[in-house]
C-alpha cells in the first residue's frame, strides 16, 4: 500500500518522506521503496525493494515554518488547513539472493513509499533456531534473537518497572529450551518462583541456593573460611575498615586455623577460629594448652617463620583482650549467617539446568563475597574444562544472569567490590571459555562502564533518567540518536534490541512468559480482596483431617479460574494450571480432580475450594 513519496535524501542510509496525512502510521514501522542497485556479482542493474524504518515522525502545517500562526487564526481555518506528515526513514538495506545488503545509492526523489508487507519484514529478521522473545512493536511479526550473539554478552537496561525482569525470564525460557545452563544472581529472591513453575516449560532441573537460613532454597551456599582471605572475612562480618586490632585478631586466628588444617588435614573452619579466640580470652595458660595440642605444627612454624602466631596471639591476649572479644563477636555474627563453613559447597551439588542464587536476607558485603566466590569458581571450572586443567571442570558453557548489576559491579572510582573483579574477568575473557554475562540494571550509570561496554548486545527499555540515558549512549555505539531520543516514550514491555543478537536494531514488544517470578507488580484488587484462607483451611481440614500444606497453597495461588457453576448438589470448577485445563467436581463434600484423582489433597482441590466458597 502506497503511503507517501521520498522528498529528500542525503545519504544512501536515510531519507525523508512526505506521507499521506489522512493515513496514520506508527513510529518504528517498516516501509519499502522501489530502487535500482548495481549487482557487483553480475555487473547488472537490478530492481530491488529498499527496506527502511520510520525513526522520526511529525506533522506540520503546510508552508508555515517557524512563524507558527496564532491560535485564533488556526481556529478560523482549522478545517481547511493544509497539513503534512513527515517521516525520517532509516534505510535498513535490501535483500538479494537471501542476503541483506546495504545500498550504494540513495533512493530517487519522488519514489513512492509503501508500507512493507509482513513477509518482507519477517525475511529481514529470520534467524535459524533463534530465541523468540517477542514481536515487532509495530507489527505482528515474531522477532527471534541469534543465540550465538550471547557469546558477546548482553546488557538489559531499563527504568524500574519497565519490564527488565519479565524480559529476563522470557530469555531464560528460550535459553533453557535450547539446552543452555543458567546461573542467576538474584539479590531479592525474585527468580525463586521459577522453580515451582519450571514444569510448565519441560523436564528441566531448577535449583535454588540460599545464603540465609531464613530464606527459601534447596541448599545453602557454603564458603570454606580458610579458602578466602581474612580481610575479606572481616569485611563480610562488618568489621569497620579502621578497626585494625579486631582485624588483626581475626587474621591471627585464621592463620593458626590454616596451619592446623594444612598439618593435620582436619576439617577446621569458623568454629576452630572462634575456639582460638575464646582460648586467647582465657589467658596465656589456656593458649599454651591449645598450642600443646598441636605441638608439631608449632615447632615447624617456629623454625620456619619465628614463633608466629603463638607469641603474637599471646601478646594480643595480654595487651588487648577487648579486640579479641570484639573479633569473637564478629565471628559469631558470621557463623549465624551459616554461609561460612570448613568447606565450600561443591559446584557439582549446586548446578542444575538453572541455578538461582537467592541472596535475600544477607547484607551487601556478604552478597558481594558470595558472588565473587561463586563467579570465580564457575569461571575457573570453565577454564579447567577448556584447558584440561586439574580441579572441577564444567563441561558446558554457562550464562550468568546478574540482576541489579550496579550492586556488584559499580564503577571502580565509586566503590570497590570483590565481585567487580570476578565479573570483569568474565566480561573480558568469558567469551574464550564459554562463560557469558547477562547484566541487568536499572542504573546503567552506576555500573562500571568497562563491563557494560563489553556487553555488545543490549536490550534497552524505557529510560527516563538523563544520566542513565547518557550512560547508555556512551556504552552503545550502535544506538542511533533517534532510538535514544525515543527511549522515554517506550511502553512497558517494549525494548530496543541491538548488537550481535539481532541483524538490525529493532524495537520489540516482549512476549508473554510461561515461568513465574516474584516482584512483579501487585494486583491490588486481588491483594486487598477479603481473605478466604481461614474458611478454605477449615473446609480442607474437614475433608482431609489435616491443615493444608503451604506448598499446596502456593501452587494453588498460581492457578486461574476458567469457569465455575452449580449443578444440583455438585459444584463444577474448571481451572487453568499453567497451560493445562483441570476440572474439579465437589459433590457431597468430596472432591474429584481430573488430574490427581478422587479425594486427593492436591493444589487443584485447594483452588477449587477457594472458588467454591463464592458459589455456595
Ligand atoms: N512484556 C510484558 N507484557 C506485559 N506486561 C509486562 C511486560 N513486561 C512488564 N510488564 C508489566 O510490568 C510490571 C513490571 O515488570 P518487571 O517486574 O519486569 O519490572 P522491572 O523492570 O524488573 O522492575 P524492578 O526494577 O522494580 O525489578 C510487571 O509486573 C507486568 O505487570
Amino acid at each position: 500500500m502506497r503511503i507517501g513519496y521520498v522528498v529528500a535524501t542525503a545519504t544512501p542510509f536515510e531519507f525523508v518522506a512526505t506521507l499521506d496525512p489522512e493515513r496514520p502510521v506508527s513510529l518504528y514501522d517498516y516501509v519499502v521503496v522501489d530502487h535500482v542497485e548495481l549487482d557487483n556479482a553480475s555487473g547488472e542493474l537490478v530492481n530491488v525493494s529498499l527496506l527502511g524504518q520510520i525513526v522520526k515522525l511529525y506533522r506540520d502545517p503546510y508552508s508555515v515554518k517557524r512563524d507558527l500562526p496564532l491560535y485564533t487564526v488556526i481556529q478560523e481555518v482549522s478545517s481547511n488547513i493544509l497539513e503534512v506528515q513527515i517521516a525520517k526513514v532509516k534505510v535498513l538495506g535490501y535483500v538479494l539472493n537471501g542476503e541483506l545488503r546495504q545500498p550504494k545509492q540513495p533512493p530517487r526523489i519522488g519514489s513512492p513509499v509503501y508500507l512493507a508487507e509482513n513477509e518482507q519484514i519477517a525475511e529481514l529478521f529470520k534467524v535459524e533456531n533463534g530465541l523468540c522473545v517477542g514481536k515487532l512493536a509495530s507489527r505482528d511479526v515474531a522477532v527471534c534473537l541469534d543465540i550465538n550473539g550471547i557469546r558477546r554478552h548482553l546488557a538489559v537496561i531499563a527504568a524500574t518497572g519497565s519490564g527488565k525482569t519479565w524480559f529476563s525470564v522470557v530469555l531464560i525460557e528460550e535459553l533453557l529450551r535450547r539446552g543452555a545452563k543458567i546461573v542467576v544472581i538474584d539479590p531479592h529472591g525474585e527468580y525463586v518462583a521459577i522453580k515451582d513453575s519450571i514444569h510448565r516449560l519441560g523436564p528441566f532441573t531448577a535449583r535454588v541456593v540460599k545464603v540465609s537460613k531464613h530464606h527459601v532454597g534447596d541448599l545453602m551456599y557454603k564458603i570454606g573460611v580458610l579458602d578466602s582471605d581474612p580481610e575479606a572475612l572481616a569485611n563480610a562480618a562488618g568489621v569497620p575498615p579502621g578497626a585494625k586490632k579486631i582485624r588483626y585478631a581475626i587474621y591471627l586466628a585464621w592463620s593458626y586455623a590454616k596451619k592446623v588444617r594444612k598439618a593435620t588435614g582436619e576439617k577446621v573452619g569458623l568454629a576452630f577460629m572462634k575456639r582460638v579466640l575464646y582460648t586467647a580470652m582465657r589467658g596465656e595458660n589456656a593458649l599454651q594448652k591449645l598450642f600443646q595440642q598441636y605441638k608439631g605444627i608449632n615447632d615447624g612454624a617456629h623454625k620456619a617463620e619465628g614463633d608466629f602466631p603463638l607469641s603474637d596471639l599471646k601478646q594480643l591476649a595480654a595487651k588487648d583482650r577487648h579486640a579479641i572479644f570484639s573479633a569473637l563477636t564478629y565471628l559469631k555474627k558470621l557463623s549465624r549467617l551459616g554461609v561460612f563453613s570448613s568447606r565450600s559447597t561443591p559446584l557439582s551439588k549446586l548446578l542444575g539446568d538453572i541455578t538461582i542464587i537467592n541472596l535475600a536476607g544477607v547484607n551487601e558485603e556478604v552478597q558481594d563475597y558470595v558472588v565473587s566466590h561463586l563467579v570465580n569458581r564457575l569461571f575457573q571450572a570453565r577454564v579447567n574444562h577448556v584447558r584440561g586443567l586439574k580441579g572441577y571442570q564444567l563441561p558446558w558453557p554457562i550464562v550468568l544472569f546478574v540482576e541489579e548489576a550496579h550492586r556488584f559491579a559499580p564503577p571502580k572510582a565509586l566503590r570497590k567490590t570483590r565481585s567487580y573483579e570476578a565479573l570483569s574477568r568474565v566480561a573480558s575473557e568469558g567469551r574464550k571459555f564459554g562463560a557469558y554475562l547477562v547484566i541487568i540494571s536499572q542504573r546503567p550509570s552506576k555500573v562500571d562502564p568497562d563491563i557494560i561496554s563489553q556487553c555488545q548486545s543490549q536490550v534497552i527499555m524505557r529510560i527516563v533518567n538523563p544520566k542513565d540515558q547518557e550512560a547508555v549512549r556512551e556504552s552503545s555505539e550502535l544506538l542511533a540518536q533517534e532510538f535514544l531520543e525515543n527511549l522515554p516514550g517506550l511502553d512497558v514491555g517494549e525494548a530496543v534490541v541491538l548488537g550481535p543478537i539481532v541483524k538490525l536494531p529493532v524495537v520489540i514488544k516482549v512476549r508473554d512468559r510461561v515461568l513465574e517470578y516474584g516482584g512483579s507488580d501487585i494486583d491490588l484488587t486481588t491483594a486487598w480482596k477479603v481473605d478466604k484462607t481461614a474458611d478454605v483451611a477449615q473446609m480442607w481440614r474437614r475433608i482431609f483431617n489435616s491443615p493444608p500444606p503451604p506448598s499446596v497453597m502456593l501452587s494453588a495461588s498460581r492457578m486461574r479460574l476458567l469457569h465455575k457453576k452449580r449443578e444440583g448438589n455438585k459444584i463444577v470448577i474448571k481451572l487453568l494450571d499453567g497451560d493445562r485445563e483441570v476440572d474439579v467436581v465437589i459433590e457431597g463434600g468430596s472432591p474429584r480432580c481430573s488430574v490427581c484423582g478422587v479425594g486427593k489433597p492436591c493444589s487443584h482441590v485447594y483452588k477449587a475450594l477457594e472458588e467454591a466458597l463464592e458459589v455456595v
